[in-house]
């Protein structure tokens, strides 16, 4: 029997058309949609979904994601239903919870974004607008992307120490998300900002600094195409960190529009060091002492932090649907 159900409100986010006692071939979707996220009406874009869903005759379930991460169930259905799809319709909060979980099961995660940021989506080459990013999602084309770990903690697109981890904290007590929340947030905490003291550790090298903050990032941005790594690559193996060292705060805003437009060229780290207000380098994996307990974010989500944080890459991690090149 084939069954089907209307989406019918944000509290209820359902829909399906699976028929059990036919063998699966091709591709079963699962749709993760998370009510809260970003500030627009999921909706529309549901009925779209179901539509031509309908339409193709694609065996799919829409299913609503949760506050705690925790998607076992979904493991167990990935097994008992040949799910080839899972795809996650939130922002970097839910995609980082979904593949966290995930990752390691046989599916191909595809992301329709509907966050404040949507940094992995954007970094990515993900269409922002819904129904473009489904459309992607139809054609199904995926390839192997890397993540990282921070202290065990699993992050796909990027985290940090410092100032813009503080936004993060700040945002999340906030009653209101989107953009202009996110703003006025970074705004309040540029004023108040203070460098904190850091020692990098890497293989054969480290050094003290004092930053205002330090970026880790796989993708090339914080999200809405602000982009602070601008050689980062979803696929090379490597992680680009971004130290925003202590300077004069009126020249703070100059320093880091000159890295979001990419006009810093790769640096030599040890030549640098003393000269340059932002230090940008890429590695595998670096040990992190955050002596006064800055704070941190993974993947836009403020975490607690730590005074010696572990970071390292996961090469090939997961495949995402993106357009190929
Ligand atoms: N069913 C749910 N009810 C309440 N909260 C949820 C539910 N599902 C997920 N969440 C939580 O919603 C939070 C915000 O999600 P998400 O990050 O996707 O949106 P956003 O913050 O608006 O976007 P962005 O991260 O791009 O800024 C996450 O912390 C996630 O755990």
């Amino acid at each position: 029997m084939t069954y089907g159900t209307a989406i019918s409100s944000k509290a209820e986010i359902v829909g399906t058309q699976r028929d059990k006692k036919k063998p699966v071939t091709g591709r079963n979707i699962v749709y993760l949609v998370n009510p809260i996220s970003g500030t627009s009406k999921k909706d529309s874009l549901l009925k779209v979904i179901e539509s031509i869903s309908r339409q193709q005759k694609l065996q799919y379930e829409i299913i609503p994601t949760n506050a705690s991460g925790n998607y076992d169930f979904l493991k167990e259905k990935i097994y008992s239903d040949h799910i080839t799809d899972v795809i996650i319709i939130g922002g970097d909060g839910t995609v980082n919870q979904v593949i966290e979980a995930l990752h390691s099961q046989p599916v191909n995660f595809g992301i329709i974004p509907f966050g404040s940021g949507n940094g992995l989506a954007l970094a990515a080459g993900i269409p922002r607008k819904p129904r473009q990013a489904f459309e992607l999602v139809l054609e199904g084309k995926a390839s192997a992307v890397d993540a990282f770990k921070i202290n065990g903690r699993f992050s796909c697109m990027l985290s940090g120490l410092g100032f813009d981890a503080q936004v993060a904290h700040d945002f999340a007590a906030k009653a209101s998300r989107g953009l202009l929340t996110y703003t006025q947030q970074s705004l309040m905490n540029y004023f108040k900002a203070q460098p904190y003291q850091f020692e990098i550790l890497l293989d054969d090298f480290s050094f003290f600094t004092d930053a205002f903050f330090i970026s880790i990032a796989n993708g090339n941005q914080f999200g809405n195409n602000v982009t602070i790594a601008p050689q980062a690559s979803l696929q090379d193996g490597l992680l680009d960190v971004v130290i925003v060292q202590k300077m004069n705060k009126a020249r703070l805003p100059f320093a880091i529009l000159r890295q979001i437009r990419g006009n810093n060229q790769l640096q030599q780290l040890v030549d640098d060091m003393s000269q340059k207000n932002i230090l940008y380098f890429q590695t595998p994996g670096l040990t992190i002492r955050n002596p006064k307990l800055a704070p941190l974010h993974v993947d836009g989500e403020p975490r607690d932090t730590a005074a010696e944080l572990k970071i390292e890459v996961l090469p090939n991690c997961f495949r995402l649907i993106r357009p190929q090149a």
